[in-house]
């Protein structure tokens, strides 16, 4: 397996307090990786320090495999990045910030701009002055430079909070087709859940500067799934009627009274009156639709939970 970014114990203090604590990041080459967290819980730290702007207090970070040194520029040719708000020269136009952007990083592949120009929708405003932008285009022009010198890995913090339900959804469409088209891995920053999820192939979650998992894929469809959630007065019972007579095996014991069924949805009203008729009192039964959003609560909850423990 080839990873993009692997830290390691990767800390951060600053003035006696830990904003990044022994956080854990495996980012694979080629993926989309969402990075989430609420605000401050210290995403733009990560990436400063992955992009070599901050120095780690502790831990290390690689990139494709090298370790990352205070010294180390050479492997940023290889990186392109928006961490906190993309600045542009507002008065020249998109296309000579560009030609500028290029000529500092002594990239010299021809066509390269109206290459970038064109992928990201700003071709026919390419001469006009970056003050007469909206965000929107912004956000799309610092996209154009991120990628201008073909980098292997894109760093964007919070590139889609600022924007329209449209404009969103036209940056995210702009990153699936950049990676698959390519091969690009791209760590995206952001406390909106729900936009991120469908695009991206590992999800980390990061809470008070701690990685509190990161799941793939296929762990975040699971989590997507349906199931009837039954209240009720006993929930063993009911758990080993369902397993016993019913034959099921698919559900969860949520607590005491709560149970969750993922399978055979379309009986609910039988499931519910055999555990009627077994003397299981069923107070309600709610089909619904577990979220990342929810399993992502539920963590900063147990989280939050345990800090309050340890005090
Ligand atoms: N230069 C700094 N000096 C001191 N503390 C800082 C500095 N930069 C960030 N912090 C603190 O570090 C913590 C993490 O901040 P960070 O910006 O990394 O979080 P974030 O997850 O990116 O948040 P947001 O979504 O609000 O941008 C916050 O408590 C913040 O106040």
């Amino acid at each position: 397996m080839t990873y993009a970014i692997q830290t390691h114990g990767l800390s951060k203090r600053i003035g006696g307090h830990t904003i990044v604590d022994n956080l854990n990041m495996n980012v694979k080459a080629g993926e989309i990786y969402a990075f989430l967290g609420g605000n401050g819980s210290g995403k733009t730290s990560t990436l400063k320090m992955i992009a070599n702007l901050w120095k780690p207090t502790a831990g290390s970070i690689e990139v494709f495999g090298k370790t990352i040194k205070p010294q180390s520029y050479e492997y940023l040719q290889n990186v392109g990045s928006i961490i906190e708000y993309p600045r542009f020269y507002e008065r020249l136009s998109a296309r000579k910030n560009l030609e500028i952007h290029q000529k500092l990083s002594g990239y010299e592949e021809k066509g390269c701009i109206d290459q970038v120009l064109k992928q990201v929708d700003l071709s026919l405003s390419s001469e006009s002055p970056v003050s007469t932008f909206s965000l929107g285009m912004k956000q799309r022009l610092g996209l154009a430079r991120a990628i201008l010198t073909r980098p292997s890995l894109l760093l964007l913090d919070e590139p889609i909070n600022s924007l329209d339900p449209a404009g969103i959804k036209e940056i995210r469409s702009l990153l699936i087709d950049l990676s698959k088209q390519r091969g690009l891995a791209i760590v995206i920053s952001s406390h909106i859940l729900s936009e991120l999820e469908e695009m991206a192939a590992t999800v980390g979650i990061i809470h008070r500067g701690r990685m509190l998992t990161e799941l793939s894929y296929q762990a975040i469809s699971e989590m997507n799934r349906q199931s009837i959630e039954f209240m009720v007065d006993d929930g063993q019972k009911a758990a080993f009627l369902l397993h016993e007579r019913l034959g099921l095996s698919k559900f969860t014991v949520v607590d005491a009274h709560t149970i969750r069924l993922y399978e055979r949805l379309n009986e609910g009203g039988k499931i519910n009156g055999l555990l009627s008729s077994e003397g299981v009192e069923v107070r309600s039964m709610v089909l619904k639709q577990d979220t990342l959003e929810d399993y992502f609560l539920s963590l900063v909850d147990r989280s939050n939970n345990h800090a309050g423990e340890s005090k």
